[in-house]
């Protein structure tokens, strides 16, 4: 069986910097026309210029030829001026600002503290400037349970967010609730979408425990139940145009995942389109994967689709159980296991 679909576009995606860059960009670039690049780095890329020199360093390490377009974002800081918005917009490179709540997940330590009280005026802007804000949507009070964060987040941050400004684009980022899917429904459309990665829609949270501890299943947010897992795979595949494609591939390290205090980012990369593909055909919805890999999320940004092709075809591939460079390895996620769907280059 093959199918054709119009190049599929990732986003939300972690390229991260150096070595590791060089090392997982390829992947990325093989499948994907563009990517939203997140800008999680350390120190996190808070202005324009920072965000047009990490764009040049990743063009610099693409394979020879590749068309990949990288679309580049700034992190929102308590201390983000609206006027470091306006040269965002102009310089055409930056697509989006995003916000990770203080503390919520890796890299967020210099992240936002409190929206309301510090950042309205440069929401303000935002809405203004058409300039979506990318949502890592999970509270960070040590007394909400890390199952709840999500749904504690959409109540008391993202519901009251969209009610104040509500021309402000937001995307909820790797959405992981059926909460969330209830939130995304209700909003209005072309104003506030979802990200949905392969691993919140294959994963529960069974799979983190399963016959021991599984580092590499672990990501934020968190897997939950299955009941949740279904909401999401439902929402996906009812050809809804509010969700779309968003990996959030974020490769560490092996020696990071295993250790004594392992990393959150699951580096999916490599089987990402191959999931996808996987989950709408048990969903019995492949008609309607090609909106969600390659409509929804330019649409929604305002950007042309893709006019190249991919093809996927059905052929069992072992996924790698590692993949090393000359600094280090990665495992990949599903390392080791057979997969349905590869694409043909
Ligand atoms: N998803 C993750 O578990 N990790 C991401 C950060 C993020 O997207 O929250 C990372 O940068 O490692
Ligand atoms: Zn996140
Ligand atoms: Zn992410």
């Amino acid at each position: 069986m093959e199918l054709t679909l119009t190049r599929p576009d990732d986003w939300h995606l972690h390229l991260r910097d150096g070595n590791l860059l060089a090392a997982v960009a390829p992947f990325s670039a093989r499948h994907f026309g563009r990517a939203i690049v997140m800008p999680n780095l350390r120190p996190p890329v808070t202005t324009t210029a920072a965000a047009i020199a990490y764009r040049e360093s990743i063009l610099k390490v693409m394979p020879s030829g590749s068309q990949f377009d990288p679309l580049m974002t700034l992190y929102l800081t308590d201390t983000t001026s609206p006027n470091e918005i306006k040269l965002a917009r102009e310089s055409g490179v930056v697509y989006a600002v995003k916000l990770y709540p203080a503390g919520a997940t890796t890299n967020s330590q210099d992240g936002v503290t409190d929206l309301f009280g510090k950042c309205l005026p440069v929401l303000q802007e935002m809405a203004e400037q058409n300039m979506p804000l990318l949502v890592h949507g999970e509270v960070t009070d040590p007394a909400v349970d890390i199952f709840d964060r999500e749904k504690v987040f959409i109540e008391t941050v993202l519901g009251p967010l969209v009610q104040k400004l509500p021309q402000l684009k937001v995307v909820m980022e790797h959405i992981t609730t059926a909460d969330a899917v209830k939130f995304i429904d209700s909003c209005s459309e072309g104003t506030v979408a979802a990200t949905v990665t392969p691993q919140h829609l294959i994963l529960n949270r069974n799979s983190l425990f399963q016959g021991g501890l599984q580092p590499h299943n672990y990501c934020l947010p968190v897997l939950k139940r299955e009941i949740h897992r279904q909401a999401i795979v439902s929402a996906v595949t009812s050809g809804s145009n509010k969700y779309f494609l968003g990996t959030d591939s974020a490769p560490h390290e092996k020696w990071k995942k295993e250790c004594s205090c392992g990393c959150a980012g699951i580096f999916n990369a490599p089987v990402a389109i191959s999931l996808y593909a996987k989950i709408f055909e048990e969903a019995n919805a492949l008609d309607k994967l090609e909106a969600f890999t390659s409509f929804n999320g330019p649409d929604f940004y305002g950007l042309p689709r893709n006019t190249s092709k991919i093809k996927l075809i059905k052929e069992p591939w072992k996924v790698p159980e590692c993949i090393s460079f000359p600094f280090g390895e990665i495992v990949p996620m599903f390392a080791g296991q057979m997969l349905d769907w590869q694409t043909s280059s």
